[in-house]
């Protein structure tokens, strides 16, 4: 007789609408499970995983972390992710529930394909899709075409292609869900999130639960144990890129900008504003140096709206050098928004 097979939930959502949040809200109220978690995300700067492993909870500990840096894990299935999947299953005692944290640009039904592999068919399921959606983002109107202008670019040529590739992205980790987070309720107004609520329930062709929530304060046992065997209901996920058989990430770019010690948490977070402002980023996030302190300091900017923290004392064998990772849609003046970030002339 088979064992029965572990559970996978697996968490999308656009870049900064709170999957990291969710995920470690998840583990610290986890119930006794014994968890495993798969983070994936962009450049080696590690931002999720370190908040993560900083939970320290015992059913969840540092080993059971992966982190998977190595390019969007929709791209990666075979290299990295079965292979990380098939190590943490074999641990003494393996895990009893694994949670799969995408990048924020990744397209999840790709990766619930990997679950029909024979290798691992038998030994797990996708327990469930999570999509966490940013509401004041949506709110914003950032995954929507701005109607002015595209019908000024159609005016100028009607050959342009006007795929937006931020909505493509956003509707492809809605249509895989089986449970829709909507994240930031604290920035919008009830009614606010209640239109959002049906615009997803108009746009998503199946029932799918929605839950309207901040912080990613979803109960375990609402995240948990949806019990959905994505991997077998695949056709009733519909994505942009089905008739594709492979897809890139060639709309977005990404790099890592070091950052020497800053004067102070005000001066990065201004800066950092200042690109945001000036340049089509959609996320910036990482680790700094503050003159005279000891502590690192973490930031993250989500668009235009940036925080920083410190997060915990440097080591003695780490350099003191900030690292930031900056993502947004192709063409980003890259050596304007170094300078911004390092100060330099
Ligand atoms: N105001 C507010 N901020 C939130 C909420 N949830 C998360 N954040 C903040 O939003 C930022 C991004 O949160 P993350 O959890 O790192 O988002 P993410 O989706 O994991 O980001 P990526 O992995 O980079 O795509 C952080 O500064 C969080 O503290 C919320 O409900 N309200």
């Amino acid at each position: 007789m088979s064992a029965r097979k572990v559970p996978v939930t697996i968490v999308t959502g656009f870049l900064g609408a709170g999957k990291t949040t969710l995920v470690r809200h998840a583990i610290e109220n986890a119930e006794g499970r014994r968890l495993a978690l798969i983070v994936n995300e962009f450049g080696d700067v590690g931002v999720d995983g370190a908040i993560l492993r900083s939970c320290g909870v015992e059913n969840c500990p540092e080993e059971n972390i992966v982190e998977l840096t190595n390019g969007c894990l929709c791209c990666t299935v075979a290299d990295d992710f079965v292979p990380t999947l098939e190590a943490l299953l074999s641990r003494n005692p393996p895990p009893e529930h694994i949670i799969v944290e995408t990048s924020g640009l990744a397209l999840p039904k790709p990766l619930v394909k990997a679950f029909e592999w024979p290798d691992i068919r038998n030994r797990v399921t996708v327990d469930g899709v999570v999509t966490v959606v940013d509401g004041p983002a949506v709110k914003a109107g950032r995954f929507a075409d701005d109607p002015v202008k595209v019908a000024a670019q159609r005016a100028a040529d009607p050959s342009v292609d006007h795929e937006n590739p931020l909505e493509e992205v956003y509707e492809d980790q809605l249509l895989c869900a089986d449970l829709v987070v909507l994240n930031k309720t604290d920035l919008m107004s009830p009614e606010e999130a209640d239109q959002i609520t049906e615009e997803i329930r108009a746009g998503v062709p199946r029932a799918i639960k929605i839950v309207a929530t901040r912080e990613g304060r979803v109960p375990a046992s609402v995240l948990l144990g949806l019990s959905a065997a994505a991997e077998n209901d695949l056709a009733a996920r519909p994505s942009h890129h089905d008739n594709e058989p492979d897809h890139d990430h060639d709309d977005f770019e990404t790099f890592i900008v070091e950052v020497p010690a800053l004067a102070s948490p005000a001066d990065l977070a201004s800066r950092a504003k200042a690109i945001a402002n000036a340049h089509d980023v959609l996320r910036i996030k990482g680790f700094a140096a503050i003159d005279g302190k000891p502590m690192r300091l973490l930031l993250q900017g989500v668009g235009e709206r940036v925080d920083t923290r410190y997060e915990r004392a440097w080591r003695a064998d780490e350099p003191r050098l900030g690292k930031l990772v900056v993502i947004g849609q192709k063409g980003l003046d890259r050596a304007s928004i170094t300078r911004t970030l390092t100060g330099a002339a």
